[in-house]
């Protein structure tokens, strides 16, 4: 059974590799990224300067899922350049960045100093953080999404994607759609960031489960299963010639079967690696590889966005 991808001139071992916020912050946590199975790491999405983040309790697991409102907390953009400048290309997975500016100038700036580096990593731009109070999220606004696509792609010359957030009616998937097939650098979108602005009550508390925001915050987990395959499949459906990157409710071997089966690329884990760990990756793999030979698939492509309709 071969789970192996090649895409964006990379080689994965492995499809499956971090949600970008979970694992990913600290060089320790990067590191441990790197000595798992996974094949590929992502970052934290960064910011120009760093970032203490909200106020905790700012996560928390239920059974069914988790929300967070971590608010960006992160080391700022140099940490992570230092790490991308450093890394062993070579000889190591795929490692991409996630950039998540609080404007689109620092957006900017913190783009053209990768670019002026001429690293092989990919960027990958955060347009769904739900998490800054009193911020829109620039997923939710697709004149000011296109208009930091276009200042990107004034300069920036080399294959990159978008983080997106869910969309939910079928209008929004072909406005979306119509923007990000303007630019042909654009060679991927991951779906889908956490759903935003959900509620845990905690009824023995009888209290939200979070500080920021009241306690909303981004919704991942079970939860968001049938949002983030909805997501998958829409848009590999409206963008051809691109990817898309599953991430949303993965914990298991038929859950990333479900991903790829609507067309994904590679899978991300977010909870379920936030609450497990590495080890995550090799049973979600190993899962995956006997659903395929229970299946009679040898190799990823073999369903590759092979959904049936009925
Ligand atoms: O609160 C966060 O740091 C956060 N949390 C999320 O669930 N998605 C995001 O893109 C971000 I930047």
């Amino acid at each position: 059974i071969d789970l192996s991808v090649s895409w964006l001139g990379l080689e994965m071992k492995s499809p499956l590799y971090n949600a970008s916020g979970v694992m990913c912050r600290s060089v320790e946590d990067l590191e441990a990224m790197r000595a798992s199975s996974a094949g590929a790491l992502i970052t934290k999405s960064c910011t120009l300067e760093p970032r203490e983040g909200n106020p905790e309790p700012r996560y928390f697991a239920t059974k069914l899922g988790t929300i967070n409102s971590m608010g960006l907390p992160n080391y700022g953009y140099q940490y992570y350049l230092d790490y991308a400048q450093n890394y062993d290309y070579a000889n190591n997975k795929p490692l991409f960045i996630s950039i998540s500016g609080m404007t689109l100038a620092d957006n900017l700036a913190i783009i053209k100093a990768f670019h002026e580096r001429e690293l092989p990593c990919i960027l990958e731009v955060n347009l769904s953080c739900p998490n800054l109070p009193g911020k829109p999220q620039l997923g939710y606004d697709l004149p000011a999404a296109q208009n930091a696509l276009e200042k990107i792609c004034e300069f920036y010359d080399r294959p990159f994607g978008v983080k997106l957030p869910p969309y939910f009616d079928v209008s929004h998937f072909d406005q979306a759609a119509e923007v990000f097939n303007r630019f042909d650098l654009l060679k991927y979108v991951t779906c889908i960031n956490s759903v935003g602005n959900g509620l845990v009550i905690d009824v023995d508390a009888e209290s939200v489960v979070i500080k920021p925001k009241d306690g909303l915050g981004g919704i991942g987990g079970d939860y968001v299963l049938p949002t983030s395959l909805a997501n998958v499949r829409e848009f590999v459906r409206r963008l051809p010639g691109k990817q898309v990157v599953g991430c949303g409710g993965v914990k298991s071997g038929a859950e990333a079967f479900m991903h790829i089966l609507a067309g994904a690329i590679t899978v991300q884990v977010g909870s379920c690696l936030y609450e497990e760990g590495v080890g995550a990756f090799d049973r979600i793999a190993q899962e995956l590889k006997d659903l395929m030979a229970a299946k009679g698939y040898s190799k990823l492509d073999d369903f590759r966005g092979k959904l049936k309709t009925l």
